[in-house]
């Protein structure tokens, strides 16, 4: 696992542009090495600014999109086209926008799709074993880039403090009693997380920079699970100078005055 690196902006709109350039610039490289690229998409407010700053740049061009596997690292247990859900809010930012290869789209089922939220982890499961090449060892795809929102609790994903999901050794689970609504929801766990060649944990806003202390600190992730978030290859913080107020020392790096 990697040791993370910081990259404190001014604030939360240059904060989106400034992950958005990095993204795309990020798929290019994986798409012009391997032919297609993978990434795991966050809900939450700065995850879709970040797909709402990269549907607005023209650099979005340089993406070859039907060549893109687009996952998401949860979802909340709500029917499809629910404003809640990631899913929703991630189409209208962005891939309503550009030209996908609807198989590639991989999103994980609501209610309406008759299954339960356990069948519905189990189906993301599966679909995640299906995707993995022999050369990610694992029954998870190494995606090339997972991005992260983190709430102020410090839960990544779907994964909250000290719940049961934190020890599970499936790839995707379902959540349930989840502290922030909706109550229900599904979750890829910390090994899946782990697959992912670079995780990114994206956060803004002072009601975070606690968590981010913690998760920066030598906390373990059943308590902290943003601790556990690591990448295979680097792990990123990238925040606004608000969730940077109170960083262990030494880590910041400015990136933008
Ligand atoms: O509920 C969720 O919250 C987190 C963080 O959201 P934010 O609005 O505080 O940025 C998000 O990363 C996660 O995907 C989502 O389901």
């Amino acid at each position: 696992m990697s040791t993370p690196h910081v990259l404190v902006h001014r604030d939360p709109s240059v904060l989106a542009d400034a992950v958005a350039a990095r993204l795309i610039t990020r798929l290019v490289d994986a798409q012009s090495a391997k032919g297609h690229a993978s990434v795991v998409l966050t809900g939450g407010t700065v995850g879709i600014a970040v797909l709402a700053a990269v549907a607005a740049t023209a650099a979005r061009d340089a993406i070859d999109w039907r060549h893109l596997d687009i996952w998401w690292g949860d979802e909340r247990f709500l029917p499809t086209g629910d404003p809640e859900r990631n899913e929703t809010g991630a189409r209208k930012a962005l891939l309503d926008h550009v030209e996908l290869d609807p198989t590639r789209v991989h999103v994980m089922m609501g209610p309406d799709s008759g299954l339960t939220a356990e069948e519905s982890a189990d189906s993301y499961a599966q679909e995640l074993r299906a995707a993995a090449r022999p050369e990610d060892h694992g029954p998870v795809p190494s995606f090339d880039v997972m991005l992260l929102g983190m709430g102020p609790d410090s839960h990544v994903a779907s994964l909250f403090p000290g719940r049961p999901a934190l020890y599970d050794e499936r790839t995707a689970v379902a959540v349930h009693g989840s502290p922030k609504p909706p109550p229900t929801r599904i979750s890829m766990t910390l090994q899946s997380i782990r697959s992912a060649a670079e995780v990114w944990v994206v956060a803004a806003g002072g009601e975070k920079a606690g968590a981010v202390r913690l998760a920066l600190s030598e906390a373990g992730p059943v308590q902290v699970p943003a601790a556990g978030a690591r990448g295979r290859r680097r792990t990123l913080f990238l925040l606004d100078r608000a969730a940077a107020a109170n960083l262990p020392p030494g880590l910041e790096r400015v990136a933008s005055p």
